[in-house]
């Protein structure tokens, strides 16, 4: 399966202009390296513009719904939607969308963890459950963000036969080494191929730090994307890797379930 990460900046709190931007970016990987998936960063609609988001957040996502679903289906691609900002009623969550090659839509997971450190739980509510679901044919697990600072809940999933992290990302660059070390701990605990889609640019609050990453079951980097610049990341992965990985080191079998 092979992947694209579309590394962008992101308008503050201006959902028309990103979407203009990464439609044509999505548009510029499909014609110059042909994906199968397509990865976004997170909140790539509304950007951290979060007092603003009464008036910005897409009521039940029926925007990004209608537009994610009719570019995967002309394009014939996967695509795992970063997140958005989703209103349901009164609450606002951070939610990711994603859909296959016909359209449809195949994964939902709203943000669990939110960082407090950019009072994102003032403004938004959190999710509560983990997700699961088949891109191609491989059993996949998405986190957003901050998450991947809770490996317990990262687990579940892989104990349920995931192969494969998705992570997208508005992750600034003051902590730029703990991005990378927390995703290939994250790669090498749960033996999976971790694909995480950062963001570049600025907001008023943070500079983020770019370096969207691809990473196999071995805990080795196999694309990087760069710090400050808009890129678009592409790598091959193998899923069946996962297998041998974990036949080589059966992490998975010496779990002492008898303990925790
Ligand atoms: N958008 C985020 O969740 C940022 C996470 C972060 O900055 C951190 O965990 O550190």
């Amino acid at each position: 399966m092979k992947i694209a990460c579309i590394q962008v900046d992101i308008q503050y709190g201006k959902p028309e202009k990103n979407y203009e931007h990464i439609e044509n970016k999505i548009r510029e990987a499909v014609e110059q390296h042909h994906p199968d998936t397509i990865v976004l960063p997170e909140l790539w609609d509304t950007g951290y513009d979060l007092t603003r988001l009464d008036e910005i957040s897409d009521h039940n996502g029926v925007k990004a719904k209608q537009w994610l679903s009719s570019l995967s289906k002309e394009l014939n691609i996967n695509i795992v939607g970063g997140s958005i900002a989703y209103r349901e009623e009164d609450l606002v969550y951070n939610t990711s969308l994603t859909y296959n090659r016909n359209g449809e839509q195949i994964g939902t997971y709203s943000k669990a963890h939110l960082i407090t450190l950019m009072e994102e739980e003032k403004y938004i509510s959190p999710g509560k459950n983990n997700t699961l679901f088949t891109i191609d044919g491989n059993l996949s697990t998405l986190s957003i963000c901050y998450d991947i600072r809770f490996p317990e809940w990262i687990r579940a999933p892989f104990l349920n036969g995931a192969k494969i992290l998705f992570v997208p990302a508005e992750w600034p660059i003051q902590r730029q080494s703990h991005w990378r070390a927390l995703l290939i701990a994250r790669a090498i605990e749960n033996q999976c191929y971790v694909i995480a889609c950062n963001r570049v640019g600025s907001d008023p609050k943070n500079t983020f730090a770019g370096q969207s990453l691809v990473i196999d079951p071995w805990g080795d980097i196999i694309a990087e994307g760069s710090v400050h610049d808009e890129e678009i990341i592409t790598a091959e992965i193998f899923p069946e890797l996962v297998d041998d990985v974990r036949v080589k080191v059966p992490v998975f079998n010496d779990r002492r379930t008898d303990l925790y």
